[in-house]
């Protein structure tokens, strides 16, 4: 499994590539040789007995990369057929096509032509990658209709035609509900994940993602001539069906990450130093939400953690686990008075806590500038405010699934939702980005894509795709929890979100299909050995 890469736009991936040209030590043609080279590698490896493939190649670099593999699956033995267009590819991909044509035909890039393939085989979508703009249309949208209805193996070069590579959006298509869906075994893609890849539609068109060094890391930018598209999204960690070659791992903040929490090891400081959290719970028979928040911020390893409910509702939280404090919270007053000790180091507000309730105490706890998570019912409280970010800052982390980020960012949510008729089309990690910058604070946007943005833009996408069981109820509570434990320990807001939603994914991962919100935090310390081993 991969965790931790650097993620970039079609933009950057561009820039990166004319860069590399530039230099004078790369030249287009032989990039593009690398990269078919890396897919009809791939092909080979999969598939390692040649048989028959049918490789579609369209008008641009993507189709010039299909060429390159026609030729080498050609020369190991495999019976290939190319379908392509007569109209003139950019210079890279004419040569490439022209070294085909001395090896065999160009059959016409058309749904007739596709069906007369005969019997299941081996097909490889080379129509488009990053070059998408529009959405297809004519007989390139009827050809892929057929292919995403064919059922038969399908490699997809950079990704699956269609779909746009910075948001994981259908171009032309609903995101809810699109009629029609190409869905590779294996996508091949160059150099480094795109958005598209992780976020939306991507992880279910792409199946199994390749990344293939094709040699750019040189020419990765690190300083002032960075791409416009700056900043540059970091993923924290993306799916399990990921192979990245380890040449393309920098040492990034995942790495980052799991020194800093091994770092309580040392044997230095004490139950202090390792930060007091407070998780405001409700009244009488409404503390489930806030308890499972409490054991996951014990549990990540917060030096001490006090649950907050109404006076009437402490004997609700007398059970285990005994080195949870209680402390009664009845109204702001008393929040006030208890966060006058500055040796509590971050907040959990939300979960199983009441609108009601959290309205009231959400001033005070703002002008605590306190270190906090605000989830459930404090976001819905924020939304119901009328200068809902009034008072935020970069040290509280929201953690909406898309359902409450449409309450507090109604506009912003229905970007995501309007039908994309060009690309790059509006992505979840645009959305989350531009709700950090508005709020001021950081944005955890939930679901199987989970994206993470801070104000200043850096942001993180975290794919759990792979962990449907993670959608349980109270495991949003359990994330409140691991992420208020790290603000608790010190962890910058972003860093705590992203290595939250880590933490969480992985014990999800760790327990498989059954789970239920109650086993993840004593998932916890398996995890942290795992990441910190
Ligand atoms: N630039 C490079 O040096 C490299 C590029 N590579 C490949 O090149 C690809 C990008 O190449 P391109 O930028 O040429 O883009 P694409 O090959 O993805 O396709 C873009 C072409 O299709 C046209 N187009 C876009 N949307 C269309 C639509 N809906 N209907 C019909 N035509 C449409 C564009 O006008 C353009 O001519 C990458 O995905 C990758 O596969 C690799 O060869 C590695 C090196
Ligand atoms: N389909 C999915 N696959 C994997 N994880 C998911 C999926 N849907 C939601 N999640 C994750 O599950 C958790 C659910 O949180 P939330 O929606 O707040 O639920 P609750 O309020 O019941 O705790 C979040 O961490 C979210 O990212
Ligand atoms: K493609």
């Amino acid at each position: 499994m991969l965790d931790g890469t650097e993620i970039l736009t079609s933009a950057q991936m561009r820039a990166l590539e004319s860069r590399a040209m530039a230099s004078g030590t790369v030249t287009g043609l032989q990039l593009m040789e690398r990269a078919g080279s890396a897919v009809a590698g791939q092909i080979r490896l999969r598939w390692p007995v040649p048989g028959r493939v049918t490789v579609l190649c369209g008008p641009g670099n993507n189709g010039g990369d299909g060429y390159v593999i026609a030729r080498l699956l050609h020369e190991a033995g495999w019976r290939v057929r190319v379908l392509g267009l007569p109209a003139p590819p950019g210079p890279d991909a004419a040569q490439m096509k022209d070294r085909w044509q001395r090896i065999g035909p160009i059959l016409p890039l058309t749904r007739a032509e596709l069906q007369q393939g005969g019997g299941p085989h081996l097909h490889v979508d080379a129509i488009f990658g990053t070059g998408l703009t529009r959405p297809p249309t004519g007989e390139i949208a009827q050809l892929l209709r057929h292919l995403a209805g064919f059922g038969g193996d399908l490699v997809a070069v950079d990704c699956p035609s269609g779909l746009c590579m910075d948001s994981g959006a259908m171009l032309g298509q609903s995101r809810e509900d699109a009629q029609y869906l190409l869905r590779a075994g294996l996508t091949v893609a160059f150099d480094s994940p795109k958005p598209g890849h992780l976020l939306g539609l991507g992880p279910e068109c792409c199946g199994r993602l390749v990344i293939a060094d094709i040699g750019l890391h040189d020419w990765r930018v690190t300083g002032a001539d960075d791409p416009p598209a700056a900043p540059r999204p970091l993923t924290e960690a993306i799916w399990p069906e990921f192979d990245i070659p380890d040449s393309r791992r920098p040492a990034l903040s995942a790495q980052k990450q799991a020194q800093w929490l091994s770092r309580r090891g040392s044997g230095r400081g004490h139950k202090f130093s390792h930060g007091h959290a407070l998780v405001i719970a409700r009244g009488i028979g409404h503390g489930g939400a806030a308890r499972l928040a409490a054991r996951a911020a014990l549990r990540i390893g917060a030096g001490l953690v006090t649950i907050c409910p109404t006076g009437s509702a402490l004997i609700e939280h007398s059970a285990p686990p005994d080195a949870l404090m209680r402390k009664q919270v009845n109204d702001a007053e008393d929040l006030a008075k208890m966060l006058a000790d500055r040796r509590i180091t971050s907040v959990c507000l939300g979960p199983g806590c009441g609108i009601d309730r959290a309205s009231d105490l959400l001033p005070v706890l703002l002008a605590s500038a306190r270190a906090a998570v605000l989830d459930a019912d404090a976001l819905t409280a924020l939304a119901m405010d009328d200068t809902p970010f009034r008072g935020l800052h970069g040290n509280i982390v929201l953690t909406p699934h898309l359902g409450e980020f449409a309450r507090l960012f109604p506009d912003l949510a229905r970007r995501l939702t309007e039908t994309p008729d060009s690309g790059p089309a509006y992505s979840k990690l645009d959305a989350a980005r531009d709700a950090a910058a508005r709020s001021k604070a950081v944005v955890l946007l939930k679901g199987p894509d989970s994206v993470i943005a801070a104000p200043d833009g850096h942001a993180a996408i975290h794919s759990a795709f792979d962990i449907p069981w993670l959608a349980t109820a109270g495991a949003g509570d359990v994330l409140a929890g691991i992420i208020t434990g790290l603000l608790a320990r010190g962890l910058p807001a972003l860093d705590a979100a992203s290595l939250g939603t880590r933490v969480h994914a992985k014990a999800a991962r760790l327990f498989g299909p059954g789970l239920i919100a109650d086993d993840l935090p004593d998932l916890i310390p398996q995890v942290l050995r795992d990441i910190s081993g």
